[in-house]
């Protein structure tokens, strides 16, 4: 059956065909057969350089050796237990020694479970109710944080299905703007700042100089926290992610992707006194069956051995080379916008910069569409929305980035002709 047929017959079973909405795209998503290093493999026989990455885990690319191998090896000793191993301990050191804010740490199973958790938690440590969170921002598909939400639902109204008393709670703020946070702290009595130090799920939004500073210090000066949500820059911008790229340490961090090397995963880590309140040491109620995982915790070791200092000054030359030559040919054509960080990256279809939610939802999504279709054809997969983000890994080279640049342009002048 080839990935048409399958589609058709998937949307018989499972809502939409796919199981996270973002993956449905027309006239319909490639079903895979494989990944291997950047490239990816569909059953009708293509393969793509991959630029999605599955939204941001496969920092090292797909399949690499040490992750299949660390992998295979704890599958042979049983894939879970119920019980504490020593992998947990070792990945939550790695963490602690690597990310400023951290800790101590709670594994969960994703990001979603990770903000919600750390949403819980510094109610409970502050007392308060009220959460700011951002524009555009996406911190998964619970209901304290789906209002205005970036990724899939950026084009969607605000989901149905959610108590309007849970989300009265969630004041909006603009991003990279200080005058919405000082309102809202002002007229809220706010528990928790919940940022993504770079918009991820909304294109690829840089913060602007200053602006998590500023975060920290309105934070601090009003017994608020501030939660970065690195789901998608922890691991991915530095060893110790943004926290670490940017200089600023927030009270709590959300982690998620890299860390679990390609496996379901989700962390929240912080300060000692904060995390000592979630049971059960503390009565902050947060469990799962398959939190701490060992597959996953096996699969977070073997990638997090290969990311030192070396290995980000590296991905990130290589995210500069790439995005210095989309920029290059967005001003040679004269079409798009070019937003990028470290190896994060998105073009728009807008005039001018791209600063916020608002800016972002100006590109053209039409012409995105194209974009993406084209390059789909020229045998690079970016993800199929203007509202994600691209990403690099280790295993993309300079070849593969030269290869892609050509088809990069070939793909926007065919766009700028039509
Ligand atoms: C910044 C951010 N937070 C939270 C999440 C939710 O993570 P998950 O999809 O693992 O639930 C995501 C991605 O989905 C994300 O990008
Ligand atoms: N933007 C989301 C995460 O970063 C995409 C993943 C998904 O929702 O399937």
């Amino acid at each position: 059956m080839n990935s048409k047929k399958l589609f058709e017959e998937a949307k018989k079973f499972m809502p939409g065909g796919v199981n996270s909405p973002v993956r449905a795209f027309e006239p319909y998503p490639f079903f895979v057969e494989r990944g291997r290093g950047c490239f990816i493999y569909d059953i009708d026989g293509n393969s793509y350089i991959d630029y999605c990455l599955a939204y941001g885990p496969l920092i090292l690319g797909h399949a690499h050796p040490s992750v299949v191998a660390a992998v295979y090896k704890q599958a042979e000793k049983g894939t879970t237990y119920g019980t504490p191993t020593e992998k947990e301990l070792k990945l939550a050191k790695f963490v602690v020694d690597k990310v400023p804010c951290a800790e101590m740490v709670r594994f969960v199973n994703s990001g979603t479970e990770a903000t919600m958790s750390a949403i819980r938690l510094a109610r409970a440590f502050t007392g308060k109710e009220k959460i700011v969170k951002f524009e555009g921002a996406y911190h998964g598909a619970h209901d304290y944080v789906l209002v205005k939400p970036g990724s899939g639902a950026t084009t969607l109204p605000d989901s149905v299905g959610i108590p309007k008393e849970t989300t009265k709670n969630t004041i909006l703020c603009t991003y990279n703007d200080e005058e919405s946070v000082i309102n809202a702290i002002e007229n809220h009595d706010v528990a928790a700042v919940l940022v993504e130090p770079v918009m991820g799920n909304i294109g690829c939004i840089k913060p602007k100089k200053g602006y998590l500073k500023f975060l920290r210090k309105i934070t601090k000066e009003n017994d608020i926290l501030l939660i970065f949500d690195e789901v998608i820059t922890g691991f991915r911008l530095a060893e110790g992610g943004a926290q670490e790229y940017y200089g600023v340490t927030p009270d709590l961090v959300t982690l998620g992707k890299v860390l679990g090397g390609g496996l379901p995963i989700g962390a929240l880590a912080g300060k000692k006194e904060i995390m000592e309140n979630i049971a059960p040491s503390g009565d902050v109620y947060q469990a799962g069956t398959f939190n701490g995982n060992p597959m996953t915790m096996s699969a977070g070791l073997a990638t997090l051995k290969h990311l030192d200092k070396k290995f980000y000054k590296e991905l990130n030359k290589k995210g500069k080379y790439l995005t210095e030559g989309i920029n290059d040919i967005v001003e040679d054509v004269g079409i798009g916008y070019l937003s990028s960080v470290g190896s994060m990256f998105q073009i728009y279809f807008t005039e001018g910069k791209v600063l916020n939610h608002e800016d972002a939802k100006k590109s053209n999504v039409k012409v995105f569409n194209k974009y993406f279709k084209t390059l789909l054809k020229e045998g690079v997969f970016v993800p199929p929305s203007q509202f994600e983000c691209c990403f690099i890994s280790d295993a993309h080279d300079y070849k593969i980035l030269d290869n892609t640049l050509e088809k990069i342009e070939t793909s926007l002048k065919k766009l700028k002709n039509e």
